[in-house]
């Protein structure tokens, strides 16, 4: 378990936030650490300071957390150590609004340390974007129905590393097919090799960050991979076959996205396809791209959430 002491820096840092908080009447206290902590203490401080607003206290590992939710506090794991800091600032955020912990176009302060490991240097204020919170609390939701927002929240994620971080200095593509897989399967055949087969449910399981980086290096090799909703590997580099007829798709788009929607017609199932040639992210349910996301240079950028009513003709924008 690591641990992160409220030294006397750190503990001024602190109460400067949330001096800031209280004058700019903002929503809530983001505290970014390293570890555990004193508890206890933060949420005193805020009660001395009569502060009634929540104080959210994320850290990358769940064990870590351990007494913070009794201390009155709003814990939140990030699984996100080796991340930099501004896409764990903005994960943080996105999981904060995900939960509801954070208003509607809330402002929030932030505190965390953004140039040496355990101390707490920087404090900042954050105003939530507006297409953040309509993807995290509306639109993720309405994509609930067939599979849980956290296994499409986890795989978009991963989808996005995959995007902006390619493998090895190369851009690298990826197709992840979530749900109905017992369908979905229906359509599938091996493309080569699957390196997940003999494995145990615990060792495919995405929830599992060691799973997600073995996930980015067999994304690089032809094909899909085929995930329960719960987030299970069924199946790696699966070709799929699927009609694409009454299918209407932007132009550029190749077979990938081609198959990612045809699939999500035929089945129940959500596709998240990454294009290789530009880390876009795309979500299809029901044969319609309904979330986009840009790759950007720093951090996530959600981006042109385009939802489409299902129609006849289902034209895609
Ligand atoms: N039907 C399919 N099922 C599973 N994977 C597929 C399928 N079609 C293509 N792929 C995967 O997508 C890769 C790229 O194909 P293609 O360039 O046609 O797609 P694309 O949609 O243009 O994607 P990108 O933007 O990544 O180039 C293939 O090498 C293969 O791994």
């Amino acid at each position: 378990m690591a641990n992160q002491r409220l030294t006397k820096h750190n503990t001024a840092m602190l109460r400067a936030a949330f001096e800031l908080q209280k004058d700019l009447s903002a929503d809530a206290l983001l505290v970014l650490l390293d570890g555990h902590t004193d508890w206890k203490k933060i949420s005193q401080m805020s009660s001395d300071m009569e502060l009634d607003k929540p104080v959210i206290v994320a850290v990358d590992s769940s064990d870590d957390l351990e007494g913070a939710a009794e201390a009155g506090l709003r814990p939140l794991a990030l699984n996100k150590e080796k991340a930099p800091l501004l896409e764990r600032l903005q994960h943080a955020l996105l999981e904060a609004a995900a939960d509801e912990m954070i208003k509607i176009n809330g402002e929030v302060i932030a505190l965390y340390g953004g140039f040496q490991q355990g101390r707490l240097d920087s404090i900042s204020h954050l105003k939530l974007d507006e297409r953040m919170r309509r993807l995290t609390t509306r639109d993720l939701q309405m994509l609930e129905s067939s599979v849980p927002l956290k296994t499409i929240k986890t795989v978009v994620d991963l989808a996005v590393q995959i995007g902006l971080e390619g493998r090895e200095g190369k851009p690298v593509g990826a197709l992840f097919v979530i749900g109905d897989t017992r369908k979905v399967l229906d359509h599938a055949s091996y493309s080569g090799c699957d390196p997940f087969r003999g494995y145990n449910r615990k060792e495919r399981s995405l929830m599992d960050p060691k799973v997600q980086e073995d996930a980015k290096e067999i994304a690089q090799l032809d094909g899909a991979f085929v995930v329960t909703s719960d987030g299970v590997i069924e199946r790696s580099r699966q070709m799929l076959e699927v009609l694409h007829e009454e299918l209407n798709m932007s132009k550029g788009l190749g077979s990938r996205h081609w198959a990612a929607a045809a699939i999500t017609r035929r089945t129940k199932a959500i596709a998240v396809a990454v294009s290789q040639s530009t880390g876009t992210v795309r979500l299809y349910q029901d044969g319609f791209l309904m979330l986009q996301i840009e790759p950007m240079d720093k951090g996530i950028k959600w981006q042109e959430i385009a939802f489409k009513p299902p129609s006849a003709s289902g034209s895609e924008q």
